[in-house]
């Protein structure tokens, strides 16, 4: 027999709110519920509420893209509730009805509700996971981008605009028209400084819109800085049927994730902020070194992983971690090149945590794609392994393993071209068509070519020559030759 999620719980095995969710009332307005806020930030409050505090910091998701309808239905059919479902090495399975989603609004059919929320004086935090790419960045110098279509659509539509930046700002300048403070902006994305880079985002936009305003933002508006950190898949439907004939849940859209779980948050939130210090997560002064030993090292070598496993014919990464030469090419990426752009990192084991990052990514319970890793490929090169490049080559330091980075990933959109990498296998990528392009050209220096992914470094000789040189032993040896190469 099985229960909807939503339903009375009490007679199942299941972990579920033991708290009184009809207490609880929102206090963060979060923009981009996908599975990663529902394992990591959502989750802590959960904890956190069953912990029997914060029931005043509950959340009320908030979808801005068309694709997000999908999300609002699942969320109002089930009130808020899903199951997360830890996995655990030896393969057992720890579900958890998540209880902290008190409300759902969809900005595409009701920008009304949405203002009204971020209105509202309860609300002190509007956090945001958007991806990499949402920041309306030029990828290539980083800075804000006013060309964007979207920014003078919005511009135009405050009313009814398409971006979360854009419901910000707007946010802000009501609460400031009506004598209200401002609530603190939380990214949750993993972007080097994400909280300055959300900080550049509001600003710019708010710049085009009313500059006066834009100052207020700039000199009001606290942004802190964080990183997060959880490998969390996407839901496949083999997790919707373990869910149900394991614990008897019917959930439309369970989140699998791993037992690991870190957040490290600046502790700048003038307006209050739950007492997550109760459920591990850990407040600091400063939060760069972390952010950037979490980027240059987790996040680019999962970049690493797809685009060396995938050519190997890998789709999963705990079968790609098998493979004696990926593993090593990960490890001597993190040692030789990740790891010595880092600076001091008090009270961290670096090498301690290198080696939890090679179980982690080995875990056969979680089932991670190489094609999840590969997603938005380009925003995510510029953000965890060019900058690494950029830094080893200005310190006179070597850029081999970087440059072979490179190298896998033009050999990938090579065999997106030429249809051996193809169907499910084909990562949604905002730049897929010029990656593509630039990967099958006859000159392979086009792909470094790309100046809004690659800006000044692809005009680099050193990087250049590295580049191609690493290519043409991909392209004559093929992967599994061109490792055992690059590892010496
Ligand atoms: N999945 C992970 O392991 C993980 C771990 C740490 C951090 N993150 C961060 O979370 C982000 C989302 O990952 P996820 O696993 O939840 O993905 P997901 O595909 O499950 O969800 C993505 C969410 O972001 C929204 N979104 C995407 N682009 C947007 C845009 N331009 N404007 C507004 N909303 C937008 C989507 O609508 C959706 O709600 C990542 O890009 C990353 O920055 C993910
Ligand atoms: O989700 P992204 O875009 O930041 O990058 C893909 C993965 O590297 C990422 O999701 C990791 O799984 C995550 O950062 C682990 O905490």
């Amino acid at each position: 027999m099985s229960v909807q999620v939503s339903e009375d719980l009490s007679g199942t095995s299941v972990s579920h709110p033991g708290y009184d969710r009809t207490a609880a009332s929102v206090g963060i307005v979060h923009f981009g519920v996908g599975n990663f806020h529902r394992s990591h930030q959502a989750m802590y409050l959960d904890r956190l509420m069953e912990a029997g505090s914060g029931l005043d910091w509950g959340i009320c998701g908030v979808g801005v893209l068309p694709q997000d309808a999908a999300m609002r239905d699942v969320m109002r059919a089930q009130d808020g509730l899903y199951t997360l479902v830890v996995r655990h090495p030896d393969g057992s399975l720890e579900p958890r009805v998540v209880g902290s989603v008190l409300e759902y609004l969809f900005g595409p059919e009701d920008a009304d509700a949405v203002y009204a929320r971020l209105l509202d004086p309860q609300v002190r935090i509007v956090s945001l996971t958007v991806t990499e790419g949402g920041y309306i960045r030029n990828a290539g110098t980083g800075e804000f981008d006013a060309s964007d279509p979207a920014v003078a659509h919005d511009v135009a539509h405050l009313d009814a605009p398409r971006t979360a930046f854009a419901f910000v700002v707007e946010g802000l300048r009501r609460r400031r028209e009506a004598g209200l403070p401002p609530f603190t902006v939380l990214s949750c994305d993993n972007l080097q400084g994400n909280g300055d880079v959300c900080r550049s985002t509001v600003v710019g936009l708010a710049r085009e819109v009313d500059a006066d305003l834009a100052d207020w933002i700039a000199s009001e508006v606290s942004f802190p800085n964080c990183m997060v950190d959880r490998i969390t898949p996407a839901t496949t439907d083999d997790d919707r049927a373990v869910v149900a004939d394991e614990f008897g849940i019917e959930d439309r859209w369970p989140v699998p994730a791993e037992p690991f779980t870190q957040w490290i948050v600046e502790d700048d939130f003038p307006l209050g902020r739950p007492e997550l210090e109760r459920v591990d997560v850990q407040f600091v002064d400063d939060v760069t070194p972390y952010e950037l030993m979490k980027l240059r090292l987790l996040n680019a070598t999962h970049q690493a992983l797809a685009y060396t496993g995938a050519p190997l014919g890998y789709r999963l990464v705990h079968l790609a971690m098998e493979d004696d030469r990926v593993r090593r090419y990960l490890e001597a990426y993190m040692e030789q090149e990740g790891a010595p752009t880092l600076g001091e990192l008090p009270g961290i084991d670096l090498p301690a945590y290198m080696r939890t990052l090679v179980e982690r990514y080995g875990n056969p319970g979680i089932r991670d794609t190489l094609v999840r890793l590969a997603t938005d490929g380009a925003n995510r090169m510029a953000t965890f392994t060019l900058p690494a490049v950029r830094d080893n080559l200005a310190a006179g330091r070597q850029i081999r393993l970087g440059a072979f980075m490179v190298a896998a990933w033009a050999e990938y959109w090579r065999l997106v071209a030429s249809g051996d990498i193809a169907g499910d296998q084909v990562p949604p990528d905002v730049h897929a068509d010029t990656m593509r392009e630039a990967a099958a050209a006859e000159d392979p220096a086009a792909f470094v070519e790309v100046e809004a992914i690659f800006g000044s470094l692809g005009r680099d000789e050193t990087f250049r020559t590295e580049y191609l040189g690493w290519r043409r032993v991909v392209a004559e040896r093929g992967m599994h030759a061109a490792l055992d190469a690059v590892l010496g």
